[in-house]
């Protein structure tokens, strides 16, 4: 089958090379000219593990194209794809005007019977303006049909090509039709495509993942309760996880979620709750939680360091939102670098991938460096802030002789606390008991 893919992010990249993976013909469009270029010279822009082997197959096969051309792009295709921004606009809304531009430049260029996808994550009622943009010139039927995604940046492929589930919003028969079609190979272990309405389709997306930043918050909650009470939020987790019925996965305690969709998405949902006069109380604690949770070490190493931290010096261990991404939007890590540099400190960084991103951000105020060790050389104290393999086992005596003190403040929970206090560490975590090195 003939597939256009609108928009070369994330998702549209993913997209276009797994539905290319299982032999569609499919062309990326994008209005970014310089990634076009790259991309048609076989460069991928973005790190995710596994997914270059499929992209440089897919184009050596002559299945998967790109161009800035959206006429061109969506040339006999049966499906269009949108993967396209939906920032939050000033007021914390899905802002639409990526999606509704593409939906009117549309209009008057499709020549056949086509299904439009919304494959972005946007509120109740998108797919219906879509329509209406898309019909104001449009001269041949057409569906619009509503597609979330919920694969996870740094395991995206695997998300993709094995879903739990493909849901899929859609009133018409035809369009039903082709969308079965198109996803029978991705569902061949028995994981169901779940059909329903355009609406349940695009509140199905924001409940996931309100629901899931919700279950990271709880367990934040629970962390903070546990540092008071002398618990130990890792024996909590597993504790809970175990019931079935709670699961054992996003129970994690750290320093808040990041990234470019929880934040957002979770933001989104309660402008859409707003909108229609509903008080969606849950929504406006998780948000609260969360900003406090990102910052929550520094508050312990101010403590620590009698109210000051000026004039010492911190190495940070990680910058990515998560693991296996070079991705920095909302990670905790970007708000501890600025709240430091406030405070009068200095910061020396490493990350294996987002090295490069967030040198556009903080330029020379901070010191990038080559690998884990150099960060700490001559540092005050260590901060984690994403668990990358990498800092899960460090040489711990080399760490000793290059910090300047033996001062972890782990954000991550990566270290057996027993064990850093047989190694004299004084050592901060979440949600369980502080190490003091003395
Ligand atoms: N990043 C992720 O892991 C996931 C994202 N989503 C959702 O998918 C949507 C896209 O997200 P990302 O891929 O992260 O976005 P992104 O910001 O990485 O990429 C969007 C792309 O669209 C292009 N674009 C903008 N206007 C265009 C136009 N008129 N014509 C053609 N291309 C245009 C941009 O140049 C950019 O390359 C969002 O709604 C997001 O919430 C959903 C699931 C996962
Ligand atoms: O809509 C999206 O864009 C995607 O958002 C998330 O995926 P992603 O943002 O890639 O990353 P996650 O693995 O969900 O992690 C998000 C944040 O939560 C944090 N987290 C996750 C799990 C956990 O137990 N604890 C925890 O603090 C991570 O550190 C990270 O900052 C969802 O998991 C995907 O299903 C969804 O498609």
């Amino acid at each position: 089958m003939k597939i256009a893919v609108v928009g070369t992010g994330y998702v549209g990249l993913v997209t276009g090379t797994c539905f290319a993976e299982t032999g569609n013909h499919v062309t990326c469009v994008d209005i970014d000219e310089k990634k076009v270029e790259k991309l048609k010279n076989q460069i991928m822009p973005i790190y995710e593990p596994g997914l270059d082997v499929l992209f440089e197959r897919n184009i050596k096969q002559g299945r998967l194209d790109f161009t800035t051309n959206l006429k061109e792009g969506i040339k006999d295709a049966k499906i269009i794809f949108l993967a396209l921004p939906t920032p939050p606009g000033e007021d914390g809304s899905a802002d639409l005007k990526y999606i509704l531009k593409v939906a009117s430049d549309l209009g008057p260029i499709l020549s056949e019977y086509t299904v439009i996808v919304d494959k972005s994550t946007v509120p109740v009622g998108t797919a219906d303006k879509v329509h209406a943009q898309i019909a104001k010139n449009a001269k041949v039927p057409f569906d619009v049909v509503s597609n979330p995604e919920f694969l996870r940046e740094g395991v995206a492929v695997d998300d993709f090509m094995k879903p739990d589930r493909v849901v899929i919003g859609t009133s018409s028969d035809k369009a039903r039709k082709v969308m079965d079609q198109l996803y029978a190979p991705f569902v061949r272990q028995g994981n169901p495509v779940i059909f329903m309405d355009e609406k349940s389709a695009e509140l199905t997306k924001y409940a996931a993942n309100s629901f899931l930043a919700t279950k990271i918050t709880f367990m934040n909650e629970i962390a903070n309760m546990c540092e008071l009470l002398g618990a130990d939020v890792d024996m909590v987790r597993k504790g809970i996880g175990t019931d079935t019925r709670i699961g054992k996965r996003f129970l994690f305690a750290g320093i808040g979620y990041g990234g470019s969709c929880f934040p957002k998405d979770v933001q989104a949902l309660a402008k859409s709750a707003q909108e229609v006069k509903y008080d969606f109380k849950l929504l406006t604690s998780v948000m609260d939680v969360n900003q406090e949770q990102k910052t929550k070490l520094i508050h312990r190493a101010k403590a620590f360091y009698n109210g000051s931290l000026k004039g010492k010096t911190f190495g940070i261990w990680g910058l990515a939102f998560k693991p296996y991404t070079d991705d920095i939007r909302e990670a905790p890590a970007l708000e501890n670098i600025k709240e430091l540099l406030a405070l009068g400190a200095k910061v020396k960084v490493y990350d294996p991938e987002a090295m490069e991103n967030v040198k556009e951000l903080f330029g020379n105020t901070i010191e990038f460096c080559s690998d884990e060790y150099a960060a700490v050389d001559g540092a005050d104290a260590l901060f984690i802030m994403t668990e990358w393999p990498v800092f899960r086992t460090p040489e711990f005596d080399k760490l000793q002789s290059l910090l300047r003190s033996k001062v972890i403040f782990d954000g991550r929970n990566l270290y057996d606390t027993q064990a850093m206090e047989d190694l004299g560490f004084t050592y901060f975590s979440i949600g369980r008991k502080d190490v003091d090195g003395k």
